[in-house]
């Protein structure tokens, strides 16, 4: 079997892939679209893409391109801890820093590092804390430095200047398997935490009490939701549409009974996925 993850090697992508298929090929892509095309192609059975940060929030390029032009269903759903470090080439240590590269996520969860310790340097965006990684043990020429993880520092031969520079502790990242072809994942390990069924729901234009009415049909039924989000339609502005988690797997009655009451108000709902979700816990070695 294989899967596509955003790569190139290094990432935390490749982190949560290989915390959740051990036995799998997995195969790097530049970019979260290419991963989910590359299943939409059948060239991979599935792809692992981030969704959301604990202090960065939703991965708008994944849920985006999951709504709006790639509809795989999710079947499964990973955290992972993620530790953010700043890396060089060996042969700058004791060079001044003039510029950090990595992902725009990365980059956001160490802003108060940044500004505390690097305020001159400028910062350049690259497609992956992988890809940082791998520019920068490719131009020991220039004063740069990469945020990124334990594995890209093993994987690229860089030293690490600052480890764990993350502003808040408890940095998380949610992942989420999309597939065409497997079934609902069901795995002995990692940790299984919780069932999720994932939800999106489009309200009716002109309707006061709209959203009231949405979170009623969940209410009554004891339908516990974990997470509710809204994010534009694209067909206007102020035009959106709602993400919502909601705790367990889709039963017989409750959830299509929510449904229904949904649609029966004018409602498009669509099930984005039910499925459970996994977590790996904190590698508690550091790095060199
Ligand atoms: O760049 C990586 O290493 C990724 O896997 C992407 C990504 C993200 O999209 O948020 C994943 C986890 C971290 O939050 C930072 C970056």
């Amino acid at each position: 079997m294989k899967i596509s993850y955003l790569g190139p090697k290094g990432t935390f992508t490749e982190m949560a892939a290989r915390g959740l298929f051990k036995e799998q090929e997995l195969v790097p892509y530049q970019t979260i679209p290419f991963c989910m095309d590359a299943v939409a192609a059948g060239e991979v059975d599935a792809t692992i893409v981030p969704i959301e940060n604990a202090i960065e929030g939703s991965v708008n390029m994944t849920l985006d391109y999951l709504i709006h032009k790639q509809r795989l269903p999710i079947i499964g759903g990973v955290t992972v801890p993620i530790a953010q470090h700043l890396l060089v080439h060996p042969e700058n240590r004791q060079q001044p820093i003039e510029k950090i590269v990595s992902h725009p996520h990365a980059i956001a969860q160490c802003h108060d590092f940044l500004q505390a310790k690097l305020s001159g340097a400028e910062w350049e965006y690259m497609n992956s804390t992988g890809a940082a990684a791998e520019f920068v043990a490719s131009h020991p020429e220039q004063k740069i430095a990469a945020i990124a993880n334990e594995l890209a520092a093993e994987e690229y031969q860089l030293v690490p200047l600052h480890e764990n520079i993350h502003d808040y502790s408890h940095n998380r990242t949610s992942f989420v398997v999309l597939s065409r072809t497997l079934d609902m994942l069901h795995l002995q390990e990692p940790e299984h935490i919780a069932d999720k069924t994932s939800l999106m729901v489009t309200l009716p234009s002109d309707f006061s009490g709209a959203l009231h009415q949405v979170l009623s049909a969940f209410a009554w039924r004891k339908l516990n939701l974990t997470k509710i989000e809204s994010r534009p339609t694209k067909t206007g502005l102020g035009n959106y549409f709602f993400l919502i988690d909601v705790d367990g797997l889709a039963d017989d009655v409750l959830i299509p009974g929510a449904v229904s009451e949904l649609e029966a108000l004018g409602c498009g709902v669509d099930i984005l996925g039910s499925y459970p979700c996994y977590q790996l816990v904190p590698q508690a070695e550091k790095i060199r």
